[in-house]
């Protein structure tokens, strides 16, 4: 599933319009139908629960309802066909018209509603004589057929007296900034009237490439997105506040957007695993596969206080499949976590005070790695002298996938843009993962300025760096330098507990030891990582109970 931005949006719009010669007014056509549609559903459905499909043998129908009913629908998106339903004539909705193609939308879905038995009041944010020329032709005709309308002005109050639900069809993709004036007098009426809202396009308000919210912003219920989902829907707080959305096609077909565009962002469904990246979701083996088939992880990380972050991504890493793990710690660290996890090798590397790292232990790192698949450096690692340099002689000298977590990407802060200068001539790949306040160091901005537009902030760092960008947090987004992004959804909020960075670590350096890609291992890596928290989460009595050791016992 492609998600694009307002602008990739209009150029695959003129392109259906301008060289295949697709009226404009049909695609508006298309859309305010498919809104029309969608509403209906929702009169129709407002009183029944949602179905409960339960894949898990290990998890009981209680517990995953509990769980979907914790997690709540907001955000969720599905692009399921709708088939149309009966009439419904109990129901009154209020439809704020804009006045550009988005208010259009809204006057085409008026005229099905209205012929379905819905009761119908136009509210104008504007005079409907300065519409766009597509949308004015809608009006016309809702106008012939007698709907119901009223202009509002800022001195009258909009009451939506009656009213069983609201159609936000102000604002859509070429909106630009806060809402103004009448558009912001209507928004928040709508809001106050505590009427489900129902959002052509993208809730009005939104920023549609960003997903940072403007005051006031609507907050719909659901949003039904035409023809592609723009990014502003897939990145909170935006997707919070368009609900549950619903893709529609309109005419404008989603493979346009395939190799059109220096950037081409996936919403990571099990589809775009399979098909686009190619990854074989059943995992399946060779029948004489043995440990050496499935590669070896060299784990670095932990100190004495910070022991648990190794033990962590190594039990992960075993977890995900790969062969053999190493862990590379201080040796004063060693006799404490012998038997910890029986599986794994252990490899005294560092003498430094009290059971940290030191710059010395470049070299016996560099060593380990000679018969190592993947070198995995940063959870649980701590700071010490000379660690920018150690972590650069480590990346120089060996020539394995790497991963790089938590204090190492403190460490490439430090020593600025330069570090990844000669990346071409190295034959492996880099996968960084950092949390927004790493992202911030590295891309030298605030953690608000990389999460107002996490997409782009990752997409634009992987370009200028060469590495595969994994920006975590709710919608982890992991980028390559390809200019290719996928928007993760799997996880929950009850995820947000230390030591589930150091997990995925794990399992994404599992993966590459087992030969995926860098780009399939992120991908991939990130979307099990959300898996195992679900399943972790439905274990429990409450999702917030899930700690991140939890996960290592579901991946
Ligand atoms: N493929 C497509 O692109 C299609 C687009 N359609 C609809 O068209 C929309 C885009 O239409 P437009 O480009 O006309 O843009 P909008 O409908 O988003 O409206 C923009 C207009 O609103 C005004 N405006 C902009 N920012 C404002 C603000 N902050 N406060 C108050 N007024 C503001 C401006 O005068 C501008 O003309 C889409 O979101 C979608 O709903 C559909 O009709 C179907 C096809
Ligand atoms: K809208």
């Amino acid at each position: 599933m492609y998600v694009v931005t307002a602008e990739q949006m209009r150029e695959l719009d003129e392109h259906v319009i301008g060289s295949w010669g697709v009226p404009s007014v049909c695609l508006m056509e298309n859309a305010g139908k498919a809104l029309a549609e969608e509403v209906l559903h929702f009169c129709q459905n407002r009183q029944s629960k949602e179905q409960v499909t339960n894949g898990n043998p290990l998890i009981s129908d209680e517990a995953r309802v509990a769980f979907d009913r914790w997690k709540g629908t907001r955000g969720q998106i599905s692009n399921d066909a709708f088939s149309r339903g009966e009439k419904t004539f109990a129901e009154h909705w209020y439809i704020l018209v804009g006045k550009g193609n988005n208010g259009g939308d809204g006057l085409v879905a008026a005229r099905h509603l209205w012929e379905a038995g819905v009761g119908i009041t136009l509210v104008f944010a504007e005079c409907p004589k300065g519409l766009s020329e597509e949308a004015l032709l809608e009006y016309y005709t809702a106008e012939a057929m007698g709907i119901p309308s009223i202009l509002f002005t800022e001195q009258g109050d909009v009451t939506f007296t009656g009213g069983t639900g609201i159609i936000d069809a102000l604002l859509g993709t070429g909106s630009k900034g806060a809402p103004r004036h009448a558009y912001a007098s209507l928004i928040q009426a709508a809001n106050d009237s505590g009427l489900p809202i129902i959002s052509a396009d993208i809730p009005s308000g939104l920023h549609a490439d960003t997903g940072t919210l403007y005051e006031p912003h609507i907050r719909a219920e659901r949003t039904v997105c035409f023809a592609l989902l723009k990014r502003g829907l897939t990145q909170f707080p935006g997707a919070e506040a368009a609900g549950q959305i619903k893709v529609r096609s309109v005419g404008i077909p989603p493979q346009l957007a395939e190799g059109r565009f220096r950037e081409t962002v996936y919403l990571l469904t099990e589809d775009v695993l399979s098909e686009k990246l190619k990854v074989d979701l059943t995992q399946r083996r060779a029948e004489d596969g043995h440990k050496g088939t499935y590669g070896h992880v060299l784990l670095v990380a932990g100190t004495l206080a910070m022991s648990g972050a190794g033990l962590l991504s190594c039990r992960a890493a075993l977890r995900s499949g790969s062969g053999l793990v190493t862990w590379a710690l201080p040796s004063e660290l060693l006799p404490h976590v012998i038997g910890a996890v029986p599986e794994l090798m252990l490899a005294a590397a560092a003498e430094g005070m009290h059971g940290t790292w030191n710059r010395a232990s470049a070299q016996n790192i560099i060593k380990l790695a000679e018969n190592r698949d993947v070198i995995a450096i940063g959870p649980g690692l701590g700071r010490f002298e000379e660690d920018t340099d150690w972590l650069s002689q480590i990346y120089k000298e060996t020539d394995l996938p790497m991963v790089i977590d938590a204090d190492g990407l403190n460490m490439l802060a430090e020593a600025g843009s330069d570090f990844f200068k000669h990346i071409d001539s190295r034959k492996a790949p880099v996968i960084l993962t950092p949390h927004p306040g790493e992202m911030a160091r590295l891309a030298g901005v605030s953690t608000q300025e990389i999460q107002q537009n996490r997409i782009d902030h990752a997409l634009s760092y992987s370009a200028k760096s060469g590495v595969t960008l994994v920006l975590k947090g709710s919608r982890t987004v992991i980028a390559t330098p390809e200019g290719n992004a996928y928007i993760n959804m799997t996880g929950h909020a009850g995820m947000g507990t230390g030591g589930t960075g150091d997990v995925l670590t794990g399992v994404i350096a599992s993966l590459l030891a087992q030969g995926y890609s860098a780009e399939q291992a992120a991908a991939f890596g990130v979307y099990l990582h959300g898996k195992a928290g679900e399943t972790a989460a439905m274990m429990r009595t409450h999702p917030a109970g899930v700690m991140a050791g939890d996960l290592t016992e579901y991946l």
